[in-house]
């Protein structure tokens, strides 16, 4: 298993600037990259990473991507007049040229290869790049957008030949669309059979079985700032419904925000409800991420809302991805506040710190929404998990777009206003928390012939008087064993403890969990404001427990609770309970996740009911995508028997990435539509659950 996080970086490339008068370049200015760095350093995260050096890219790597000619082209700009650079770069959109920007690129391009050699090699698990001048505009044979070589997919080229990866997965959360990633990937040939797509019709059950064979393939996600075509570049191809080209049909999604504005919510929406479905059944083997932060507050360019913290929870939900092989390489960013503090929070995840909790999430916007809808119904007939969507009706989606080019509204003017214009209120936002590694990663109740995991403390049973007192109480029974009350008084300590940040998270065997659950929640101090259950596999949770709200249900099995479901407790029904995988994983990312993040606990307690069925994996996937809430305080209930689920366990709460599953297959009906109409019923409640407009008052 790879540890480590890669660090790239060299002030060679803040040595290029801007040398004429050009209002929509004066924004990428070499202290971009100095701020970032130099936040880095200051926040002690530089060196806890494994500083890797730059190198220049080679002509036959930048040949990857790019054409002859435009290659030697940009050769002749280091000899280049001031005159013949303003000349060369008139050809191009947005985009300036310097006798040192070549050499620039090539440690761009270099550096993102550095990094994938890093992670491929496993001397690192994960790193990032932060690289001037950024990639993912330019094209084969052009430059655009301050980009000069497309580092990312150079990069991903690399990987494939270099190392024989067949998936790779290339995640553009900046604002602006990589249009170059996107021209480049969009008729790549999928490898020898494409996406063989092969169906079986199973005649006697009726059902098609969509069994997707991908192979070699290159799966590009981008969102990015649209205003139905308004915004730069402007392309028509940017929208929703450019899903790829013949065999690379649904390897292409992109996300179009038609409104500026958007936040965190509407983020983590278009993660839980397309991205990281789609990427759990593409399943990669190896996650670049264009890394743009002009996605955050307070960026002239994107003008969005969402606060430098949310990139902590987006690196975080791809690193259970490709077992954590994740690159991620900086694109843009303007703002000398929120681009360091962005960076810092990327980089801090990928060292494994706990991530900061995400206050007050409500539901993504109408305009998100109507992008999520068509963005969805665009991609189902690629996407097993997707295969269910509801398809928009014209009267809940105003594609603008559509309706400018139908001659319906009239055009209107260019949306981006020029650097003076734009709306002088200047955004403020919370400096993000401070996320300290508690003494104690992962703590340990185990009965004593049971060994504690490396790496985890065993806490050792202690009775204290008064937590017994109280016990004694609820549990009568309990009463006379002795050693359930250590056990469980043992519990209530650990989680004190956890309030303190004393200890990150705690696994424990013992002899009932659901008394276990019981007990912890029951004793949990006033000030812990709301505790997550998370209950996976049959058996009977009492529903009282959620009654007031400082406690949230949900539970994943197969029978269906006859309980009454409420906005505390929510029974997701599986035909095959926690067996199917991307059963399962749907209900994780399509409603736990969602309902999780909304509800923004203190306290995750994740109970695995005896005989749950659930297989190691799942429950390693499951563990670690829980870790983004309560700050990591995650507390890992088991039966006493399941001895070998300690030790996988153990791994996760630890902060290593949970293996990849297999790719997934479509996930059956009965569980799509279990799935989907629990989250329609439940939407109303839980706003981050939507996904058509319609529901939107
Ligand atoms: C890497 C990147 O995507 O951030 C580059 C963005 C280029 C924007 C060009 N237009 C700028 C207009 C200035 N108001
Ligand atoms: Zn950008």
């Amino acid at each position: 298993m790879a540890h480590g996080t890669a660090l790239i970086y060299d002030e060679e490339m803040t040595k290029y600037k801007l040398l004429w008068v050009d209002p929509a370049c004066k924004i990428e200015v070499p202290e971009r990259l100095s701020v970032s760095y130099e936040a880095l350093v200051r926040n002690g995260l530089a060196d806890r990473c494994v500083s890797i050096p730059v190198r220049e890219a080679t002509d036959a790597e930048i040949l990857l991507v790019h054409s002859d000619e435009y290659l030697e082209a940009v050769k002749k700009t280091p000899y280049m007049t001031l005159e013949d650079l303003k000349e060369f770069t008139l050809q191009f959109g947005d985009v300036y040229f310097h006798p040192n920007i070549y050499r620039c690129a090539k440690l761009a391009a270099g550096s993102a290869l550095q990094l994938v050699d890093s992670v491929m090699m496993e001397r690192v698990r994960n790193g990032m790049a932060l690289v001037r001048p950024p990639g993912h505009h330019s094209m084969r044979s052009a430059a655009s957008g301050f980009c000069v070589f497309n580092n990312v997919a150079i990069a991903a080229r690399y990987a494939k030949q270099k190392y024989g990866v067949k998936r790779v997965l290339i995640v553009d959360w900046d604002i602006h669309h990589g249009q170059g990633v996107q021209y480049c990937f969009e008729d790549d040939p999928r490898g020898v059979f494409g996406k063989g797509r092969i169906i079986f019709g199973c005649l006697k059950c009726n059902i098609l079985v969509f069994v997707l064979f991908i192979f070699n393939s290159v799966l590009y996600f981008s969102w990015h700032r649209y205003e139905h075509q308004k915004f730069w570049p402007q392309l028509r191809e940017s929208d929703y419904d450019s899903v790829g080209k013949e065999k690379g049909a649904g390897f292409n999604i992109n996300l179009p925000w038609n409104q500026v504005g958007m936040e965190n919510s509407d983020y983590l929406s278009v993660f839980c409800h397309v991205l990281l479905p789609v990427a759990y059944e593409f399943c990669p083997d190896l996650v670049l991420v264009c890394a743009g932060f002009d996605s955050a507050i307070g960026d002239p360019e994107g003008e969005m809302c969402a606060t430098p913290d949310i990139f902590a929870h987006l690196t975080h939900l791809l690193m259970n991805l490709a077992g954590g092989r994740l690159c991620a390489v900086l694109e843009g960013g303007y703002n000398l506040t929120s681009l360091p503090q962005s960076v810092c929070q990327t980089v801090q995840t990928l060292l494994g710190d706990p991530l900061p909790q995400l206050a007050n999430l409500s539901g993504p916007c109408r305009s998100a929404l109507e992008s999520l809808q068509c963005l969805r119904s665009a991609q189902k007939q690629y996407w097993g998990s997707l295969k269910h969507t509801a398809s928009p009706t014209a009267a809940n989606i105003s594609t603008k777009r559509i309706r400018i080019a139908e001659g319906e509204v009239e055009e209107e003017e260019k949306t981006e206003l020029g650097e003076e214009e734009k709306n002088s209120e200047e955004k403020v936002w919370h400096e993000p928390p401070k996320r300290p590694c508690p003494p104690i990663r992962a703590a340990s109740v185990l009965p004593d012939d049971v060994a504690c995991p490396d790496g985890c403390k065993r806490i050792t049973k202690d009775i204290h008087p008064l937590v017994v007192s109280r016990l004694k109480d609820h549990l009568v029974q309990e009463a006379e064993d002795g050693d359930a009350l250590a056990t469980f008084s043992t519990l209530v300590s650990l989680v004190q403890k956890m309030e303190k940040n004393e200890v990150g998270s705690g696994l424990a065997l013992v002899g009932d969990v659901i008394k276990a659950m019981m007990c912890v929640v029951q004793h949990v101090s006033p000030d812990l404001n709301r505790v997550l259950v998370v209950c996976v596999g049959n058996g009977k949770i009492p529903s009282h427990i959620s009654r007031d709200g400082k406690v949230l249900v949900l539970q994943i099995s197969s029978d269906a609770s006859e309980e009454q479901q409420s906005k505390h407790y929510i029974s997701v029904c599986l035909q095959k309970g926690c067996c199917n995988t991307s059963g399962f994983m749907q209900a994780v990312l399509g409603l736990l996740l969602p309902v999780g993040y909304e509800y923004n606990p203190d306290l995750v307690v994740l109970v695995r009911m005896p005989d749950s069925g659930v297989c190691d994996v799942v429950w390693k996937q499951l563990t670690g995508l829980l870790q983004s809430f309560a700050k990591g305080h995650t507390l890992v209930l088991m039966q006493e028997k399941e001895n070998s689920c300690v030790g996988p366990t153990a791994s996760i709460l630890l902060g290593d990435p949970a293996p990849p599953l297999e790719t997934l297959q479509a996930p059956d009906r009965e569980d799509v539509d279990a799935v989907e109409r629990l989250r329609r019923r439940l939407q109303a409640d839980w706003k981050l659950l939507q996904t058509t407009s319609e529901y939107t008052s």
